[in-house]
């Protein structure tokens, strides 16, 4: 682990270093979940390769935001396997466990420090953080700050970056808390509708900044934008009464029979 000079840890890694020599990074095996006896995953299996940008999609109900929950930690499945690469039993780790760990969520509304500046929002979300004054009166070490740097860089918010964070657009507010994420250098990126609310500028600009994530991370978008999946899939998984119904290149899903019975013909209908 990298550590500055005040002996702040820099890397998110926590000792957890996934085992992805057979390119998976998240195994989610014959996942069951029951809600008062309704099955919201069901014997459902899922592989994210490392590096990959995969899409989940779904119609309301079938179990996208409970599948993310279960990846971390926020609820524990009734049986099944969920393993960050090869080896790591996420069922073992709580919460912050899992998120140290390397496995970020966005969830669907911003949730960024409106007076701070972009700069801070960021710094904030350094590891090693201990608390916001803390954190704010803590001299930077010059490594902390090329950082941050270049997170607003990929961001696209280095004008922006003096600004109160609550003066920014709400495409510039996701792309800031996505830029949140990245300061605790994640392995796996779990991103609830990231478009949802956005003009058409800001989709095709969050669609940009995803696939440029891809590749040193692992991103798993959750969207019911089917024109923003088409533009940014190469694999889609749809899911259906919590389980994997269909999994392929867009261009299968949509010539699917189940699945443009139960979705796409939904949708397009
Ligand atoms: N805490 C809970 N208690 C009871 N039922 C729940 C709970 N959480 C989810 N469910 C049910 O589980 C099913 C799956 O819900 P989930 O939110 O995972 O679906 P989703 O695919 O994310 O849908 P959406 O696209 O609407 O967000 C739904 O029928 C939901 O009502």
């Amino acid at each position: 682990m990298t550590v500055d000079k005040a002996g702040s840890p820099l890397t998110a890694s926590e000792n957890i270093v996934p085992d992805t020599r057979h390119g998976v990074i998240l195994y989610v095996e014959d996942v069951n979940l029951s809600f008062d006896g309704f099955k919201a995953l069901n014997n459902l299996n899922l592989y994210i390769n490392d590096g990959e940008l995969r899409c989940l999609i779904g119609a309301n109900g079938a179990g996208k935001t409970t599948l993310m929950d279960v990846i971390t930690g926020k609820i524990r499945p009734d049986s099944g396997k969920v393993n960050f690469g090869q080896k790591v039993d996420l069922l073992q780790l709580d919460e912050s466990e899992i998120a140290r760990a390397g496995i970020g969520r966005k969830f669907q509304k911003p949730t960024v420090f409106e007076e701070l500046s972009v700069f801070e929002n960021i710094e904030l979300s350094l590891k090693g953080d201990k608390g916001i004054w803390t954190t704010l009166f803590h001299k930077l070490s010059g490594e902390q700050k090329d950082r941050i740097g270049e997170i607003l860089h990929t961001i696209g918010l280095i004008t922006e970056c003096y600004y109160p964070a609550g003066r920014l657009s709400h495409g510039q507010k996701q792309w800031l808390e996505i830029g949140m994420l990245l300061a605790a250098e994640p392995r796996v990126l779990l991103v609830d509708e990231p478009v949802a609310g956005m003009t058409g500028q800001e989709t095709e600009r969050t669609a940009e900044l995803l696939t440029s994530l891809a590749g040193e991370h692992s991103v798993v978008v959750v969207e019911h934008d089917m024109a923003f999946v088409r533009s940014i899939a190469r694999k889609v998984s749809v899911l259906h009464q919590g389980s994997v119904l269909a999994e392929g290149s867009m261009a299968e899903i949509q010539a699917n029979p189940d699945v443009i019975r139960v979705y796409l013909g939904e949708e397009q209908g």
